[in-house]
């Protein structure tokens, strides 16, 4: 069997008293694309940010094409934790994308892109822009480049954004609500942008509320309700019915939000 891209095995994270995700098992697939579904607060954000290693796990384990993330099975079964240099190591296999952008405001699209292939991973101006030219033809901002985030759509800085991690060459992709803060329309370039990804082969693991992508481009989907995994399995198995009582009563709160094709 293929090792999964990510596997998340008995996690748990509180913060502070308040326990947030009470036992998390989750594989995702090489080559998928996973949806994270489930009511605001039921936990989705906070799992992908321990994906990510941006949140550090209570307890439980979680690797990364196998390898352990932050910490390692320990010798009393106790996660231990693992080296700075490890965990960067394989913590550079993953991309991440916000619902804000963060882009730097001073420096254009191409600017955006590059910086970090220079000045974290040294690699020379003109090579780190010739590999950004590449990533910003992939989101289709080609002609933008020399543009500043003031002087680019919601959607294009998103797309900005989106190729600014690409430019990293990560394994996997992590997307949290990158459509929330915008509009139907500029939504709509996004998700092409995510669809083009997703039929190229990458790895994806995306928080949204768009339930109309959820159901055509992602191959799983994991429903979170209160901190559990209530269900994970394809769109068909998730969306089709009979349905969870829990998952008709939250389809009900976005039916107008591109649900209502799933009815
Ligand atoms: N840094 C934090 N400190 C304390 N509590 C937090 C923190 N981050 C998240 N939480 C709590 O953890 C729970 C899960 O939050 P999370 O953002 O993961 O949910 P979500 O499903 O992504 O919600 P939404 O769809 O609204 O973004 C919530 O009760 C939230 O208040």
């Amino acid at each position: 069997m293929t090792t999964p891209a990510i596997s998340v095995k008995g996690l748990i994270k509180r913060f502070g008293e308040a326990e947030v995700l009470h036992g998390i098992d989750l594989d995702i697939p090489q080559g998928q694309v996973t949806c994270l579904i489930g009511p605001s607060g039921s936990g989705k954000s906070t799992l992908l940010r321990c994906m990510a290693f941006l949140e550090e796990a209570t307890d439980g384990l979680i690797f990364i094409n196998g390898e352990p993330l932050g910490f390692a099975p320990g010798p009393q079964g106790k996660p231990v934790r693992l080296p700075a240099a490890r965990i960067r190591a394989v913590r550079s296999q993953i991309g991440m994308v916000f619902q804000q952008f963060n882009l730097w405001p001073h420096m254009t699209a191409l600017g955006n892109v590059s910086e970090a292939l220079k000045t974290v991973h040294g690699v020379r101006k003109n090579e780190a822009e010739e590999r950004a030219m590449i990533q910003l033809k992939k989101v289709g901002l080609a002609e933008r480049a020399g543009h500043y985030p003031s002087q680019l759509s919601g959607g294009q800085q998103q797309r900005v954004a989106i190729a600014r991690a690409l430019a990293l060459e990560p394994k996997i992709m992590l997307f949290d609500e990158p459509t929330s803060s915008l509009d139907p329309e500029l939504t709509g370039e996004v998700l092409n942008v995510m669809r083009s990804l997703a039929a190229d082969g990458m790895t994806m693991v995306v928080v949204s509320h768009e339930i109309g992508f959820a159901a055509a481009v992602c191959q799983q989907i994991a429903f979170l309700d209160h901190g559990k995994l209530l269900m994970t399995g394809t769109p068909q198995q998730i969306f089709g019915k009979p349905r969870h009582p829990r998952l008709d009563q939250f389809l009900d709160t976005y039916l107008d939000r591109g649900a209502a094709m799933l009815v």
